[in-house]
């Protein structure tokens, strides 16, 4: 029998670890909303579930849009991706305000990866602007804005994922 080798799963695989704070993540959300100001205005945001909940709620807020939408994907379970499955697509109502096509519609989400969300999503929408907080290398070409690149093993840890806790001495071997 094969021995028993459980798969890493994409944080494994990261290495890195990349913390961000409330604090840090609203600062990043108002500097991408600095630069969404130049191109749109637009006519609707749809946030991409969940993680583009809160970024989509502080640009909103930023540009002054109230027309607010959602697509909700789900593919990685905690750290796994597995199949991308759409739980619910782009309201009827809000497509057409993009013309069918999104033109004038603005995508957020907290970051692309692999980009497969992106694709996912931008496939649906392709004259939409796609916009994300963070951007991994393999997923970047896919978004016209974002703020901050970091590398393809590097995990983020965003703040309504996790908690404060004792970390040990750099000394004593923490990462
Ligand atoms: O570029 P990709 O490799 O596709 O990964 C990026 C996606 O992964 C995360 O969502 P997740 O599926 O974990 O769901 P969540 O937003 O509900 O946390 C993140 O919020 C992006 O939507
Ligand atoms: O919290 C997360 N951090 C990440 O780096 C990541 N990549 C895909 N999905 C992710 N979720
Ligand atoms: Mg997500």
């Amino acid at each position: 029998m094969a021995p028993d080798t459980p798969e890493l799963s994409a944080q494994e695989r990261a290495g890195k670890a990349f913390p961000v704070s409330w604090d840090q993540f609203h600062r990043d959300c108002r500097a991408l909303t600095w630069r969404l100001n130049e191109v749109g205005p637009f006519h609707a945001v749809i946030a991409i579930t969940r993680g583009g909940l809160v970024p989509a709620a502080i640009v909103a807020r930023e540009l002054g849009v109230r027309v607010i939408d959602t697509v909700c994907i789900a593919s990685y379970d905690h750290d796994k991706q597995g199949d991308l499955k759409v739980l619910k697509s782009i309201s009827a109502e809000t497509a057409k305000l993009g013309g069918g096509t999104g033109k004038g519609l603005l995508i957020v989400d907290d970051l692309v990866d692999t980009g497969k969300t992106g694709r996912l999503v931008r496939d649906m929408m392709p004259d939409a602007h796609f916009a994300t907080v963070y951007a991994k290398p393999k997923g970047k070409p896919l978004v016209d804005t974002f703020i901050t690149e970091v590398s393809q093993d590097t995990w983020i840890f965003f703040p309504w994922d996790t908690a404060l806790s004792f970390q040990p001495p750099i000394r004593d071997g923490a990462a």
